[in-house]
């Protein structure tokens, strides 16, 4: 675990010790878009056009939002235009690395640099900028035209990915549709604060107070979509949209890590009954399965960080990710 200081590779953990051991995230720093070439404008240099074959995605699938782009990856069928590959579950002293391992091999995702054959993740943020200060995150959207990242922003890639690329797929599904971009907007925020990245303020805090101050509105949170549930099949009326997707990641890697690994143990998301339900039906979604590998995410966070588990043990459990009724 490290971050890049004018374009060199520094082994440093997250420094909780000026926030009074709280978590707190960097802001990503790639953050142009893909837009459809009725939208392109070449006088932009924060645009880049929707093309067959020019982007690639590097995502980690034990990582909670790389996973919410290949999501929309698979939803919006864009597995012919956009190729993906993965980075080894394990992000020791040089971040993320591209290693060969057959025994972590998924089915779906080659792992590796097929463009570079870089070793480690941080070579491409330096040669997309040679001087790049910050931390090194997947996923990384890669324009292999212009060899450079064209976003490190997962929030931003699943925008894009939802229009940008409709009129060369021909799916209009719309996870962001307008007349309900205030009501997900409200959702993603409190979810994002709370839960997405509640759970890493709850793991990563290193004084009792912060864990508390993020537990708290953590399952405050939980309880409050629960009661959501029961009248509504998803979060935003009976509409499926990207508010959904962006929680399931989280989900789907609370009871396998974020309840042991992260503290975050007042409940188990099987403990709560529309909540189970709401998970099982977005894991069966369509393409959405072959998405999630167990064994990276658990192999991910239990080994990585050590200084949350010493022993490095990767946990058996949870036998089944569903109560399925
Ligand atoms: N805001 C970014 C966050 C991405 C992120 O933090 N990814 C984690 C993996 S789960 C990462 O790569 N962490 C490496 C680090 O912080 O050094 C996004 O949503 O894309």
């Amino acid at each position: 675990m490290g971050l890049l200081i004018d374009g060199q590779w520094a082994d440093k953990w997250y420094d909780t010790d000026s926030t009074g051991g709280k978590f707190v995230r960097s802001e990503s720093a790639f953050r142009n878009w893909i837009v459809s070439s009725t939208d392109y404008d070449n006088t932009n240099s924060n645009h880049f056009p929707a093309e067959p074959d020019r982007y690639h995605l590097y995502v980690s699938l034990a990582c909670p939002w790389a996973h919410r782009t290949l999501i929309f990856r698979q939803l919006k069928d864009l597995e012919e235009l956009i190729s993906v590959s993965c980075v080894h579950p394990d992000m020791l002293a040089n971040g993320w690395e591209f290693k060969e391992d057959p025994s972590f091999q998924d089915p779906y995702i080659d792992m590796g640099d097929p463009l570079y054959h870089s070793d480690f993740a941080y070579q491409l943020y330096t040669r997309a900028k040679a001087d790049y200060s910050g931390r090194v995150t997947v996923p990384i959207l890669w324009d292999k035209q212009t060899q450079t990242i064209v976003s490190n922003e997962s929030a931003d890639i699943i925008r894009m990915f939802n229009s940008a690329f409709n009129d060369l797929t021909g799916n209009t599904l719309d996870f962001y549709p307008s007349e309900l971009s205030s009501d997900i907007d409200a959702i993603n925020q409190r979810i994002y604060d709370t839960v997405n990245n509640g759970v890493y303020k709850c793991g990563f805090a290193t004084t009792q107070q912060a864990y508390q101050e993020a537990l708290e509105p953590l399952f405050s949170t939980l309880d409050h979509i629960e009661t959501i549930l029961k009248n509504s099949a998803f979060l935003v009326g009976d509409v499926q949209t990207e508010a959904d997707w962006r929680l399931f990641t989280t989900l789907i890697r609370f009871d396998a890590v974020y309840f042991g690994h992260f503290k975050c143990n007042l409940k188990r998301i099987i403990d709560y009954p529309n909540l189970n339900r709401y998970l099982q039906k977005l894991f069966n979604t369509k393409k959405i399965s072959n998405t999630v590998n167990l064994q990276h995410i658990k192999r991910h966070y239990y080994y990585s960080h050590d200084m949350i588990n010493p022993t490095r043990i990767v946990p058996d459990g949870p036998t089944t990710l569903f109560r399925h009724s």
